[in-house]
């Protein structure tokens, strides 16, 4: 699968924990930055990543930062990201199964590296349910 990486610097460390277990799956990754732990404005690297994914050259994404709540906020603004803050794996199977969350936000500051990987991973190998779900997710868009 075609996965995008991405967030800032407190997300930064986490981030090469993924790209390890990931790329260790055989997917194949963009890492989107930032590329060290100095300080940056996580938009600038939420964007990006928010538009490729919204243009289908990446299936799902995988943003992380201190909360999650900034690089949430900032994804959410493009019409074709729904992008889900969670916590542990039950929320990330939930986001992709009744949601189909196409990008999955990780509070680093507030989850374990194993905790993490153990959301990535059951985020990228659960299906959207469709059937009620898809009804509902139509609805998401503003008119
Ligand atoms: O919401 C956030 C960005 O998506 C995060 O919590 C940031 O990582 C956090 O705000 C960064 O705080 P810092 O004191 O500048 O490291």
């Amino acid at each position: 699968m075609k996965i995008a990486l991405g967030g800032d610097h407190a997300g930064y460390q986490y981030k090469e924990v993924l790209k390890q277990a990931l790329e260790a799956q055989g997917h194949e990754l963009k890492d989107f930055g930032p590329f060290s732990e100095a300080s940056v404005d996580y938009p600038d690297f939420v964007h990006p990543l928010s538009t490729a994914v919204e243009n289908q050259e990446y299936e799902l994404g995988i943003l992380i930062c201190g909360s999650g709540n900034g690089v949430a906020m900032t994804a959410n603004k493009h019409a074709g990201v729904r992008a889900a803050l969670c916590w542990n794996k039950e929320l990330a199977q939930l986001a992709r199964s009744h949601n189909n969350a196409n990008v999955l936000c990780i509070p680093a500051r507030f989850v374990t590296d194993e905790a993490a990987k153990e959301m990535a991973l059951a985020f990228l190998s659960t299906p959207f349910e469709g059937g009620r779900h898809q009804n509902r997710v139509n609805k998401i868009a503003c008119a």
